[in-house]
């Protein structure tokens, strides 16, 4: 008897999977098949990931081979896009810029970030601006927007290289590693220019911040790439069954702790500066919530300390793997390499400043190109479909999830001459920039639409005084020998090995 029941369970088990795995994403697929979509890179659960993986781990050594090496088939130049499954949910991939254009101007109408992508960050760290959908997203974003004013940027150029300085100070000079100095460059500038707080007072794990976060999100990521954690989505960190689940809530919970303990003392410092009559002390987030009478329940602090996270992390993996993407395609390319410090040192006798740093044709290129070729955001956040609409010809089912590759339209020939050649002249010529303003979508490094990256001319700000500066010290640096450029993705896409370079100052 008990054979018996065991046997049907299995039966049913296997045809629960099956179901899963194939009937159920390709019948929900076949929908857009129909239409004239393509059907690529399915993979039962994985489908596109799966791929990914592959071209990571394979000779290629580039999680995004695939994708870039797509419009280089003739066949595939123009198309619409393909779809594709993750777990049995069908997902479309746009390629075709226009309908790129058109699903961002969608975006916050007919969708919200896949629950796939978000749950695991909502449950450990909260909503902030990133997560959040709707009306509170909206009073989030135009909070925030307060403190990316252009002339508060302009205020934050000094900080970021006073910061600069003093990190390339603290390595140790035969061996800096680019990846991780300016991770820890921008992770500080993210804190003190948002609230105003030297993060390095405090400590996290018994270590300096910044590395006890990096320690923390290692062992998320492992955390995260088990298959129990994976095939039981957030099921088992709920109910807290493994030591495993437990100990990455707990870390969250003493980087929530700490957070909101630098929170609290900043409060406290700017309402008694405030008290002492020192007008506009500083234009931190906290002094701009204090002046509108926020900041007073436990709720509204707590928001805060989610949305300093939110803030921390795009500032600190998304700065620190386009300078370090930079600094290897400038030192492997010797040409751009000169060109770039020649442009530089011609101005090394002049203020670093917003208004100064307009002068920098050659770094504004270099930092473009770096953007197109080796960005940290070849893709969105993965979006759902809230209800049924049309986008462009196709009509998008509620529930198929939706997504932008950004770098298909880097990588095509249409836009972009010799897309596999590092090229920044590209961005100084005019013909050139004729064929990429074809289409004002086919180059979205920072996104587009009204949940663009809020961070974008910070970013652009801050990478410009990080490269002023380091020119202006450094001599050229010499690309180890055995370095290999691997390209994985993680939190974002990174290389596998991190550049790192022994560096000679100049002689003043
Ligand atoms: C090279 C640097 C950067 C790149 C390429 C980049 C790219 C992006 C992209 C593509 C998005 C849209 C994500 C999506 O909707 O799925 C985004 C959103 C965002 N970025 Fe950035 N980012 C960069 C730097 C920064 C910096 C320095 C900050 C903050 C100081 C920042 C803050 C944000 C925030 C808060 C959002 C969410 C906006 C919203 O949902 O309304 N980013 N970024």
């Amino acid at each position: 008897m008990i054979t018996t029941i065991l046997i049907a369970l299995t039966f049913i088990g296997i045809a629960l999977l099956l179901f899963k795995a194939f009937i159920q994403p390709l019948y929900r697929i076949s929908f857009y098949t129909k239409q004239g979509l393509k059907q690529k890179f399915f993979v039962p659960f994985l489908g596109l990931l799966y791929q990914m993986i592959k071209d990571m781990n394979g000779k290629q050594k580039d999680a995004m081979y695939t994708l870039k090496h797509l419009p280089q088939n003739i066949k595939e130049q123009n198309l619409d896009g393909f779809v594709a499954n993750l777990g049995s949910t069908p997902v479309i991939y746009l390629l075709d810029a226009t309908l790129i254009g058109e699903f961002l101007q969608k975006q916050t109408e007919y969708y919200q970030k896949s629950e796939f992508a978000t749950k695991m960050s909502i449950l450990l760290f909260g909503k902030g601006v990133v997560f959040s959908e709707g009306e509170e997203w909206k009073t989030k974003r135009k909070l925030l927007s307060n403190t990316f004013h252009y002339n508060l940027i302009q205020d934050q150029v000094k900080l970021v290289l006073n910061v600069t300085e003093k990190i390339f100070e603290q390595q140790d000079q035969n061996s800096v590693c680019f990846l991780q100095t300016v991770e820890k460059i921008g992770g500080d500038v993210g804190l003190m220019s948002f609230l105003g707080a030297d993060i390095n007072n405090y400590t996290l794990f018994g270590q300096e911040p910044t590395a006890g976060i990096n320690q923390y999100i290692n062992q998320l990521m492992s955390y995260m790439k088990n298959p129990l954690t994976v095939l039981m989505g957030g099921y088992l960190f709920n109910n807290q069954v493994r030591g495993s689940d437990k100990k990455v809530k707990q870390g969250s919970q003493e980087i929530k702790n700490l957070l909101k303990k630098v929170v609290l003392d900043v409060i406290d410092r700017t309402k008694n500066q405030m008290n002492d009559g020192k007008q506009n002390v500083d234009t931190s987030i906290i002094s701009l919530m204090l002046k509108n009478g926020q900041l007073k329940t436990e709720e509204e602090i707590d928001e805060l300390v989610i949305l300093t996270l939110n803030f921390y992390f795009a500032a600190k993996d998304t700065v620190s793997r386009l300078v370090a993407n930079l600094m290897y395609y400038i030192g492997k390319n010797d040409h751009i390499y000169n060109k770039l410090e020649k442009e530089i040192l011609s101005f090394k006798d002049e203020e670093i400043n917003i208004e100064n740093m307009k002068k920098y044709n050659y770094l504004e290129a270099v930092i473009k190109e770096s953007l197109r070729v080796c960005g940290p955001s070849p893709f969105l956040i993965q979006r759902t479909a809230l209800q049924d609409h049309n986008l462009g010809k196709y009509k998008i089912q509620k529930g198929t999830d939706v997504n932008c590759v950004f770098i298909y339209n880097f990588y095509n020939e249409k836009y972009f001459e010799n897309p596999f050649e590092f090229n920044p002249e590209r961005w100084l010529d005019q013909a050139q920039l004729e064929k990429i303003k074809i289409n004002p979508f086919s180059y979205l490094p920072f996104s587009g639409g009204s949940r663009n990256c809020i961070g974008q001319y910070f970013a652009m700000m801050e990478i410009k005084a990080i490269m002023i500066y380091f020119m202006r010290t450094y001599e050229k640096f010499q690309i180890p020998e055995n370095f290999q450029y691997h390209i994985i993705i993680k939190t974002t896409i990174e290389t596998k090995d991190h550049l790192t370079c022994s560096l000679k100052k100049r002689v003043k």
